[in-house]
């Protein structure tokens, strides 16, 4: 398998607008094939994901999450996409895209006799590891090795929404982390209080933490804005103040808006996706939520959450409102608890309905 062999996202969101297309033809007109192309890539990377190979297979399988369940005409549809993709992307020159690989990864390994290199594998952030990858992992060390995950499910940020249990695989220990060393007591109040609400709770892997471990500080800060141009720039001037002394994070949903948010700021470290490491002194920091998973910051800046923009509309348009503000407070979830000491969430127009109320006791309300 050679690396240029791998569809890369733009080439596989091309193959599956296209895939759409030509199955849309060979049907009677019907809006299902109008939905956003996010939602016809969030489905099939669930299907691999989930290493479902046959038609009936996918039929039977339950989907976690909110999203209304497809009918199954509407699933076969799915599945008839996805078969045209498939050979719309071979013909293109890729086998595979990275959403194949796990599955690809079994095949060999299943006809592979040789040792196996590795006898422990241990991997960090596992939530957002499908059930085909966490297998994959597992046929990757000898009979007599160990694959030790670590996971916390409230952060599970890349929207397939696969429950890690379903891999079936024979789990010899669990183990359950509760304390929190991280958060003071006033923010962790604010993460737990998140993950109560309704919008959060789907799914029995989720594990409430117990109560802070730190010494009391101050309760986040809610901030109100009469526009989006003055909240950038009030977020940017005390990110700039507070950047002389402490660890500042700016996060938000895009790159374009942490950079919005941070405009101005001399000596601004932007944070990405693959950074191999992380500068551990004073400064502004600004990137996305994606971008800030297993980091922390002294201070950490949330703008732009207003309701208007939190959930966002195309999530919204692509999934429906349960699911967005399902994914979306997840998002934010990993936000709050990049925070050791201070939290600063801005919004212009009303605070978004996916963090707890202003006047939940929870925050010091600012305008
Ligand atoms: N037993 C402890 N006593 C004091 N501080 C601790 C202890 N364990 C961890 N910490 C501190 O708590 C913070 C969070 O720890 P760590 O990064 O290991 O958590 P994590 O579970 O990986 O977090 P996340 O997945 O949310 O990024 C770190 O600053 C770490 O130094």
């Amino acid at each position: 398998m050679g690396y240029n062999q791998i569809a890369d996202p733009d080439q596989r969101r091309l193959f599956v607008e296209q895939a759409v297309k030509n199955t849309a033809a060979a049907y009677k007109p019907s809006s299902f094939f109008d939905r956003a192309t996010d939602f016809f890539l969030d489905e099939l990377e669930w299907i691999d994901g989930n290493g479902l190979a046959s038609v009936e297979g996918y039929l039977a399988a339950d989907r976690v999450g909110r999203m209304a369940a497809l009918q199954p005409s509407q699933r076969r549809a799915v599945w008839n996409i996805r078969k045209n993709y498939m050979a719309t992307r071979a013909a293109g020159g890729y086998p595979y895209d990275w959403a194949a690989l796990p599955a690809a990864v079994r095949t060999s390994l299943a006809a592979d006799m040789t040792a196996r290199r590795y006898k422990h594998i241990v991997v960090d952030e596992a939530q957002d590891l499908s059930p085909e990858s966490i297998r994959s992992l597992a046929e990757a060390i000898p009979r007599d090795g160990s694959l030790t995950l670590f996971a916390d499910y409230a952060q599970q940020i890349y929207g397939q929404r696969v429950s890690w249990r379903s891999c079936g695989l024979k789990v010899a220990k669990t183990e359950v982390f509760l304390d929190n060393h991280r958060n003071s007591p006033e923010i962790a109040r604010l993460a737990i209080a998140m993950a109560q609400m309704p919008h959060f709770r789907d799914s029995a892997d989720l594990v409430e933490p117990r109560a802070p471990q730190r010494a009391a500080g101050a309760k986040p800060t809610l901030v109100s804005y009469p526009s989006i141009e003055v909240e950038a720039a009030g977020v940017a001037a005390s990110a700039a103040t507070f950047g002389k002394v402490a660890r500042v994070g700016v996060l938000a949903r895009t790159r374009a808006e942490a950079r919005l948010a941070v405009r101005g700021v001399a000596g601004v470290r932007m944070l990405h996706d693959k950074m191999q490491r992380w500068d551990i002194e004073a400064g502004v920091y600004a990137g996305t939520y994606h971008s800030a998973k297993g980091l922390e910051f002294d201070v950490v800046f949330l703008p732009f959450c207003g309701a208007a923009r939190c959930p966002d509309s195309d999530t919204v348009a692509a999934f429906g409102y349960d699911e967005a503000a399902s994914r979306e407070s997840r998002l934010l979830y990993v936000g709050v608890t990049r925070a050791r000491d201070e939290l600063i969430i801005t919004h212009t127009g009303d605070p978004t309905p996916l963090l707890p109320a202003a006047e939940s006791g929870l925050y010091q309300v600012t305008t």
